[in-house]
């Protein structure tokens, strides 16, 4: 690659990371302290499991629709085969949502951005996934302690979701390519801002990354013999695609 396509690799990831979030930083850094009331969180804590859990995947959901419109903005993904689109959203959306999420927590009172406010673990009691919500503060933590630049949080969050590694992908040649083309804009990024040493922490992240969401599709799968209605029936059908292992 000429550095001038790189830079303009990099250029439009940023640009459609930005494009693509529902919220900025700032405007959020300003909410952060827009906690739940004590009655706010009794009304999700008497929410019975499958409530919580539908409303949980209603807001992962949302939020589920911006990395797919941030995966279509990044140079390569559309050449792709419209399956092979589909297998890389699949296992990477969430993860790309829990590392856009981790912008939006709050190490002082350990709290993340949902439903409008800061929540605790304790909001999501009712879920009865006490590992998991406890796992996903671990990450979001994990993550402010790295103190990503956006424009370093774009390119992590695009290498991500291209990962030739995926399962039943059919052209696992052409994703490799693309994933190098995003690796080196990564590389490229963290050389500018003199954080080389940044790179192996990104690749363990992706790692917890993986086990966090193997641990959400356990539990959903766990939900669904529990909870087959709801999961069937109310589950948003996005949510059903590319999470519900059918
Ligand atoms: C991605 C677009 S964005 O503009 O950056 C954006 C856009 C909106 C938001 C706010 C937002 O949706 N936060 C939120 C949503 C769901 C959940 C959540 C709830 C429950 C579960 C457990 C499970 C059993 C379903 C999981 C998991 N795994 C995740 C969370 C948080 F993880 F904190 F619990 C926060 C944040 C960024």
């Amino acid at each position: 690659h000429s550095l001038r396509n790189i830079d303009e690799l990099c250029a439009s990831i940023v640009r459609s990371h930005r494009e693509t979030s529902q919220y900025r930083v700032e405007e959020l850094q300003a909410l952060r302290w827009k906690l739940f009331s004590r009655e706010e969180i009794q009304a999700y804590q008497s929410k019975s499991v499958d409530e919580m859990w539908q409303h949980c995947a209603i807001r992962l959901t949302d939020a589920v629709q911006f990395v797919v419109e941030f995966a279509k903005h990044i140079p390569g993904f559309r050449m792709l085969s419209q399956n092979d689109q589909i297998a890389l959203l699949k296992t990477g959306s969430m993860e790309v949502v829990l590392v856009r999420m981790s912008r939006f927590f709050n190490t002082e009172n350990n709290t993340v951005f949902f439903d409008g406010k800061f929540a605790g673990t304790e909001v999501f009691k009712s879920l009865a996934c006490g590992d998991l919500i406890a796992a996903v503060f671990d990450f979001a933590h994990g993550m402010c302690a790295l103190k990503l630049t956006e424009q370093q949080i774009a390119l992590f969050s695009a290498l991500v979701l291209i990962n030739a590694d995926r399962p039943c992908l059919e052209d696992r040649s052409k994703v490799q390519r693309v994933q190098r083309s995003v690796e080196s804009g990564l590389t490229h990024i963290l050389h500018r801002d003199n954080q080389e040493s940044l790179m192996h922490k990104l690749y363990q992240r992706m790692a917890v990354l993986r086990s966090l969401c193997s641990l959400h599709m356990e539990k959903l799968r766990w939900f669904s013999q529990r909870y087959p209605l709801t999961a069937h029936s109310l589950f948003p059908p996005l949510y059903k695609e590319l999470f519900a292992s059918e």
